[in-house]
């Protein structure tokens, strides 16, 4: 199966821009995931690759296949795509058995009965729903449903699965099962899938890669490690985990050539000493500091402040302690600056200090 590339493709509805120069590809076999908040445009671009909806300009093509391109104006229709659909209402007809249901689209494709039969069964077995290929839908748990439609979606060997938001109607735990078999069942077919979802953890956990859209544009395409670890702006920090983002400005004094930089932090008068990288603001200009809530240390001792060794101390008041089972979560303020934390050990306070490690704190131009 070729590379899907979808290039600067963009898309008005009624003169509002939704999707702005819209670039990826996804490679052969590859779970690729468009994540992002309610509203940024992941459901129209893969309604675009999927052709129920047209870009106004760009390219969408499998290798030398084009499925749309703007100049000269090119569609393909839906059905001549190959695609295989599943979306979060799992459409299956009412008035029909699980197996007829999974005929439907083999018919449509002019399949011979006894090779549907064996499709058919051979999609159930995957996702092990073989035993339940009479019952009408009605009939079914949602997550069987699921199953169903998805079952579906693959029984007429797509180029390439199109998934949106396909477990947000199963309950939290129902969620964590169906994340974990549908990884499987995309690795055990080893079909390229693009996946739309708001759910980070969805995607951080079942994606090869990621793309993080924001208001219809893409901010960063990465592997789940590379948009965490690494994330391209304060708004994919601040989307992807638990991440504070603190206001700060460049220190004067910070030398040119060292490897870190001090950073004051609003107007607590106090530093964070930071990881200096290519695009750190320069002395004196404006900044924001990325830090996870799960990198900080929190410690009752009273240790001066200031760098320490390597390490950041700043001593911040708890404002605010939840208790949720795996963690102690904290709302604490340092001057001004609210920052949350979070530790597996109760603190009472309510001073405490938190230790911060240079290379922990994530360094961005502030935004104007
Ligand atoms: N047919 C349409 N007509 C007008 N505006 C639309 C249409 N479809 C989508 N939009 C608008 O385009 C923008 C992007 O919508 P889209 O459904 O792609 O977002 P999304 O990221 O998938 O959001 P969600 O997670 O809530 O589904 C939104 O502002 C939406 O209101």
């Amino acid at each position: 199966m070729p590379e899907l590339a979808v290039e600067n493709i963009t898309k008005s509805f009624h003169g509002t821009t939704v999707l702005e120069d819209i670039d990826f590809t996804v490679a052969d076999g590859e779970f690729f995931t468009l994540l992002g908040p309610s509203g940024c445009g992941k459901s129209t671009t893969l309604s675009c690759v999927a052709g129920l909806e047209h870009p106004d300009s760009g390219t969408i093509r499998v290798g030398d296949e084009v499925f749309f391109d703007g100049l000269p104006r090119t569609a393909v229709p839906p059905e001549g795509r190959n695609l295989g659909l599943v979306f979060q209402s799992y459409a299956l007809w009412p008035h029909m058995t699980i197996a007829d249901n999974l005929a439907l689209p083999l018919k449509l494709r002019k399949v011979a009965k006894a090779e549907q039969r064996r499709l058919i069964d051979d999609a159930l077995t995957k996702v092990d729903m073989a035993h339940l290929r009479d019952r009408y839908p009605h009939q079914l748990s949602g997550g069987q449903q699921q199953r169903v439609a998805l079952a579906r979606g693959i029984v007429y060997s797509p180029g390439v699965l199109l998934l949106d938001e396909p477990l947000s109607n199963l309950d939290a735990k129902m969620r964590g099962q169906a994340r974990m078999w549908l990884k499987d069942l995309q690795r055990e077919v080893g079909i390229t899938t693009v996946y739309v979802t708001h759910d980070q953890i969805e995607a951080m956990s079942l994606s090869d890669r990621i793309a993080v859209f924001m208001h219809g544009r893409l901010q960063q395409v990465g592997t789940p490690v590379e948009v965490y670890e690494t994330p391209a702006t304060p708004e994919v920090a601040g989307f992807i985990g638990r991440c504070n983002l603190l206001d700060g400005r460049i220190d004067e004094e910070s030398p040119a050539d060292a490897k870190t930089l001090r950073v004051e932090l609003g107007t607590t008068g106090r530093h964070l000493r930071v990881v200096r990288t290519d695009t750190a603001p320069a002395p004196g200009e404006a900044a924001t500091v990325g830090l996870r809530s799960e990198r900080i240390t929190l410690t009752d001792r009273t240790d001066a402040e200031g760098d320490h060794a390597d390490v950041n101390v700043l001593r911040a008041r708890i404002e605010q302690c939840s208790y949720t089972g795996a963690r102690f979560e904290y709302v604490l303020t340092i001057g001004d600056l609210r920052v949350h934390a979070e530790s597996a050990v109760r603190h009472t306070g309510p001073e405490i200090s938190l230790v911060i490690r240079p290379e922990d704190c994530l360094l961005y131009p502030r935004a104007t």
